[in-house]
C-alpha cells in the first residue's frame, strides 16, 4: 500500500511524495513522483533519477527545476531516497557517505547492511512495479539518470540489465567506485574487503565487458571539487573508447557539482529521453 505523505500542483501537473514498506529493503522506502499534465492521454514514459550522497527522495524535485520540461514533454519522473533510513543498524547515520542517504545501489552482501540496504534490488525491480501499480507509467518506455553516487547508480543498473531501459544519462557520475575513496569504502563495508566483489557493481568495469545498445550522455563540470579524486570521468571515458561503447561526455567549463549546475542542464537531459522514450520531434 502506497501511502501519501504530500502532494503539490506543478507546472499542470503533480509532485507528489510517498511510503511504503520495501521488501528488497525490509524497510519503508520514501519516492517522489512528478506526474505531467498528459497523465488522461494514457500510459507515460518514466525516467528514473536516482540521487547522490546525502539526498533524501525531495532534492531532486525541489532543486533540479526538472517539472518545467517534463510538463512540456509528458515524462513521468521518479526519484527514490537514496537509502533506507531507521533501520535500527548501529552507526546508520554516523557518516554521510556510508549508511543512510549512501546506499550505492548496491544489494549488500556483509552483515548487518545486508539485511535492509538492498538498493539495486529496489530501484531495478521492487520501485517499477509498485510505480506501474500505482501511477499511468508505461514500463516499456523507461529510462534513467542520476547524479554523482546515483549516477554511479544508474550507469550501473542499466549496464547489467541491457534492453531494460531505454535512454541513459548522467551528472558528474562515480565512474571507477572500486578505485576512489567513496566508492572503496562503501563497497568493503557493503560488499565485503574482497574487490573482486567490488566490479559487478563499477561502471568502468561494467562497460569493459562490452558496449550496451544505448548512448549514454555525461555532463561533467569542470570546476567539479570531486572530479579528480572521486569521479574520475576520463576512466569511463577511456573504458567507453575501448569497447566501442557510444559515449556523449560534455566537460562543462565552470560548473561545480551541485543542483545548481543539474539544473542548468536538466532541459537537455530531459530531452535526450524524450527522444528515445517518445521518439518526439518537439524533444528536438
Ligand atoms: N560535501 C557534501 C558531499 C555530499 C554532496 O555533495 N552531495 C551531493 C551529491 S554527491 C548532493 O546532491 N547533495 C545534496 C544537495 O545538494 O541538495 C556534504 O558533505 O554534504
Amino acid at each position: 500500500m502506497l501511502e501519501v505523505l504530500s502532494e503539490h500542483r506543478s507546472f499542470g501537473g503533480t509532485v507528489g511524495f510517498y511510503r511504503h514498506f520495501s521488501e528488497s529493503c525490509n524497510a519503508p522506502m520514501r519516492f517522489a513522483v512528478y506526474r505531467p499534465p498528459q497523465i488522461e492521454a494514457g500510459p507515460l514514459p518514466v525516467l528514473y533519477f536516482l540521487q547522490g550522497l546525502t539526498c533524501t527522495e525531495e532534492n531532486f524535485m525541489v532543486k533540479s527545476g526538472a517539472q518545467r520540461v517534463a510538463a512540456q514533454l509528458g515524462l513521468l519522473l521518479v526519484s527514490p531516497d537514496t537509502s533506507p533510513r531507521k533501520t535500527g543498524i548501529p552507526g546508520e547515520d554516523d557518516e554521510y557517505d556510508f549508511g543512510s542517504g549512501a546506499g550505492f545501489y548496491v544489494d549488500a552482501t556483509a552483515e548487518p547492511w545486508s539485511r535492509h540496504y538492498r538498493m539495486y534490488s529496489y530501484v531495478v525491480g521492487e520501485l517499477p512495479l509498485v510505480v506501474a501499480q500505482n501511477f499511468p507509467a508505461d514500463s516499456a518506455r523507461a529510462g534513467i539518470c542520476g547524479h554523482s553516487m546515483g549516477g554511479h547508480g544508474a550507469l550501473v543498473c542499466a549496464l547489467k540489465n541491457p534492453g531494460r531501459y531505454r535512454s541513459l544519462s548522467v551528472f558528474a557520475p562515480i565512474c571507477a567506485p572500486s578505485r576512489t575513496p567513496w566508492g572503496q569504502k562503501a563497497l568493503a563495508r557493503y560488499l565485503g574487503d574482497d574487490p573482486e566483489h567490488w566490479k559487478a557493481y563499477d561502471a568502468t568495469e561494467l562497460v569493459s565487458k562490452g558496449p550496451i545498445d544505448l548512448p549514454i550522455l555525461v555532463d561533467q563540470g569542470l570546476a567539479d571539487p570531486y572530479l579528480a579524486e572521486q569521479l574520475q570521468v576520463d576512466l569511463f571515458e577511456d573504458a567507453c573508447a575501448a569497447c566501442g561503447q557510444p559515449l556523449v561526455l560534455r566537460r562543462q567549463e565552470g560548473y561545480d557539482h551541485g543542483y545548481f549546475f543539474i539544473a542548468s542542464f536538466i532541459e537537455s537531459h530531459l530531452r535526450h529521453h524524450a527522444r528515445a522514450l517518445t521518439g518526439q520531434a518537439e524533444a528536438d
